[in-house]
């Protein structure tokens, strides 16, 4: 037998195992309908994560080749997060995933981009990224830059790690309020809780005033406790959203001193999006003399505008770094293609982190 004969028969094979998987794969999703329909009953979520690790464990079992164990471990895993992506569009769930508790920034923010969609509090940035990564949540809310305080580098670190796309940038005009019970007078007021941020957004206001100021982990934190404490000589500084979740009054409004603080947000998706007026990449580049500046002149000379530029330590490599670059235009098109192509051979790593239109606060 040639080898041309020898390459047909093997894809012969392949054909013929593809139709039984085919097959399997429906027999597989009408058992998956079954236990999608016993959930809906028992009102259970999508994802079972011991039922998941059972399956996997039982299936790397099966495999009798140690070298193909890892790669079938894959297929399963694969096969899971279609089944779950394919349980949440039945149950028409649309989970949104942010960073902190009900009230704070993260939550305001992913309730304007999302609203009337089902909201689900995660304690880090890391639990978010996992949650749009595994399926659980359809998109992620968390919170990328802020004009007065810069850059939230551990999400750009966890865009790095993790295989999530950007697939929409968000700018949340942050207004710091100071917020009381129903009924509190601003005279009465003694002591003041926040998050430390945002005490030192308010210094002016709060400069000369007898407050003692109480540091909070976070802002919506803080106007719980005030609902809460039943105490009208205490006070929180946090969003007028915030008081609104918790039932307290505006005492004092846009207390912070600079009119500018605004918080950018990124929205994070499994899927995506291939167009849009701006796109973000991850490079790292050799440590060769002028790698870099050769990088940002691939970007330059193909005419695209480099927004911004900025460079993160490793954090398992000392000494290494990874640059993250915002770019004007679309990626889709095909001077794009060509840049990035070019872009690729010059650099170690890179990666294309996502596409979105540019909007306000405002949806223009
Ligand atoms: O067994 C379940 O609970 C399922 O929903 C099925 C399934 C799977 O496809 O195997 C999918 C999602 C769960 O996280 C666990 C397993």
């Amino acid at each position: 037998m040639d080898a041309v004969d020898e390459l047909q028969q093997a894809r012969a094979e392949i054909n013929e195992v593809d139709a039984e998987m085919a097959a399997l794969f429906e027999r597989r999703m009408t058992a998956v309908r079954q236990v999608l329909e016993y959930k809906r009953a028992h009102g259970l979520p999508v994802l079972d994560a011991g039922r998941e690790k059972e399956v996997l464990q039982r299936g790397a079992a099966r495999v009798s080749d140690p070298a193909l164990r890892e790669y079938y471990t894959r297929v399963l895993e694969r096969l899971m997060e279609v089944s779950r992506d394919f349980q949440s569009r039945q149950l028409g769930e649309f989970t949104v995933a942010y960073p902190g508790v009900e009230g704070a920034f993260s939550h305001i923010a992913a309730s304007r981009i999302f609203p009337g969609k089902k909201q689900q509090a995660f304690v880090t940035f890391e639990e978010v990224f996992r949650a749009v990564q595994d399926g659980t949540a359809a998109a992620g809310v968390v919170p990328f830059e802020n004009s007065y305080t810069g850059e939230v580098g551990e999400v750009l670190d966890l865009l790095w790690r993790y295989d999530c796309s950007i697939v929409e940038m968000y700018d949340l005009d942050i207004r710091q309020n100071l917020l009381a019970l129903p009924g509190a007078r601003l005279e009465d007021i003694r002591q003041v809780y926040s998050h430390h941020q945002a005490i030192s957004q308010c210094q002016t206001w709060l400069s000369g005033r007898d407050l003692e100021v109480v540091p909070y982990p976070n802002t919506a934190l803080a106007a719980k406790y005030i609902s809460e404490c039943g105490d009208c000589a205490k006070a929180a500084i946090a969003s007028a959203d915030t008081a609104a979740l918790y039932g307290l009054s505006v005492l004092a409004r846009d207390i912070n001193t600079s009119a500018q603080n605004v918080t950018r947000f990124i929205v994070l998706s499994r899927t995506p999006q291939h167009r849009g007026d701006r796109f973000n990449l991850v490079f790292t580049v050799r440590h060769d003399a002028g790698a870099l500046a050769r990088a940002m002149q691939i970007i330059g000379s193909r005419g695209f505008n480099l927004e911004s530029i900025r460079s993160r330590s490793m954090r398992d490599l000392p000494w290494q770094y990874f640059f993250y670059a915002e770019v004007v235009g679309d990626p889709s098109s095909a001077r794009a293609r060509e840049m990035l192509d070019e872009l690729a051979a010059a650099c170690s790593q890179l990666k294309l982190l996502g596409a979105w239109e540019r909007r306000d606060a405002e949806g223009r």
